[in-house]
């Protein structure tokens, strides 16, 4: 897959012709990737590239809808993801306030047409240009009939729509199971390993303290079963999200990511690494002592160990890397 960063306005390159997907694709959920599975049939059968138009930063973001959008996968990770669909190309349009400016005709005639595709495929809520007036049906009154479409019906779960919106909020409420079968894969974060308080081999569970790469969306506060990639191996472990009430009254450290990693010791510090994040155990709490914190500890560490061996049995064909 080639991916072109394209800045507005930019300088016209020859491209194939092809069938675009359109979407933000934030995640790349199940919906997203129905989305762009039809675009790669819709392809095949007109023997034609298959391309995905996204854009970067969120538009929200940019039309001040928000303050700052929690991403759910990095730009590399839904790189990675749309490749592993079978995408030829990939493009990434910087999204600012002029972009936004443009009207659904223009949008059509200089990021459509000028782009060689043939044919759109979007889902049933996509719309484009400026206040989001274009639609999919009025895509061959735009194109003067040059382009034809297709529109993805809802990917729903239970008569709720599988949406990026839908997983921010899951993840808000603790809710992995919910947020990995939306996903139709493992939830993953990506960080680097910081200094912690040094508590934590004191009670006999040294943590890995991790500071989050960019504007992850992280699960709310509790405790977790996770794997974590230290040098390119996956580990079990057992994380909490918090601000270690029993210590400090005040959430005076700021959020703390901490993973327990089993049958592991070893310096490091400053690594990179993925969390994968696995099931709830439960809610971080103020413990009246420290012995009472440990115990909890250890049976959090039998839940954990229990809930990853459930997961290893039912691996998904994204989780091999
Ligand atoms: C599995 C697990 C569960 C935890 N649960 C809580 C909790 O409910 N409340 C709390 O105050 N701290 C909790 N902690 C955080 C510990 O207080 C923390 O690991 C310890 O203070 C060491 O911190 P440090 O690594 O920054 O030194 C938990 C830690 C782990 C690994
Ligand atoms: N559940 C779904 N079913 C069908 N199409 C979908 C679904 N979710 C998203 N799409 C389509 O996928 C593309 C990307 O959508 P977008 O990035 O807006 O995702 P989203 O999950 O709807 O995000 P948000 O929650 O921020 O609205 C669009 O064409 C959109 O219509």
């Amino acid at each position: 897959m080639e991916t072109v960063i394209i800045k507005h306005p930019f300088n016209k390159r020859d491209f194939p012709e092809m069938v675009i997907a359109l979407g933000f694709f934030d995640g790349v959920h199940k919906g997203h990737q129905e989305v762009i599975l039809t675009a790669r049939k819709e392809a095949e059968k007109r023997q034609l590239k298959c391309g995905v138009m996204t854009f970067f930063p969120h538009p929200k973001e940019v039309l001040r809808k928000v303050e700052e959008v929690q991403y759910l996968t990095s730009l590399e990770k839904k790189e990675e993801l749309i490749a592993s669909l079978g995408v030829d190309y990939l493009f990434i349009v910087e999204f600012t306030k002029t972009f936004a400016e443009l009207n659904p005709q223009q949008f059509v005639d200089g990021y459509l047409i000028d782009f060689n595709v043939k044919h759109v495929v979007a889902g049933f809520d996509y719309s484009y240009g400026r206040l989001g007036k274009g639609t999919m049906e009025t895509l061959p009154f735009h194109s003067r009939n040059k382009l034809s479409y297709t529109v993805v019906d809802k990917v729903e779960d239970n008569g709720r729509k599988i949406s990026s919106t839908n997983i921010r909020l899951a993840l808000d409420e603790g809710d992995i199971q919910l947020v990995n079968d939306y996903l139709g894969r493992t939830y993953e974060t990506e960080g680097t390993v910081i200094q912690g308080e040094q508590r934590g081999r004191t009670i006999g569970y040294p943590t890995a303290n991790i500071k989050s790469t960019g504007r992850t969306h992280l699960p709310t506060t509790g405790v977790y079963a996770v794997e974590l990639k230290i040098k390119g191996q996956w580990r079990h472990g057992v994380c909490n999200v918090g601000y270690k009430p029993t210590f400090h009254d005040k959430k005076q450290l700021g959020l703390s990511v901490e993973v327990h990693v089993f049958d592991f010791s070893g310096n490091i510090y400053g690594e990179d690494v993925v969390i994968r994040w696995h099931g709830n155990i439960r809610s971080e709490k103020k413990f009246q002592s420290v012995e009472e914190l440990i115990e909890q500890i250890n049976n959090d560490v039998i839940v954990a160990r229990k809930i990853l061996k459930k997961q290893e049995k039912s691996t998904s064909v994204y989780n091999n890397t």
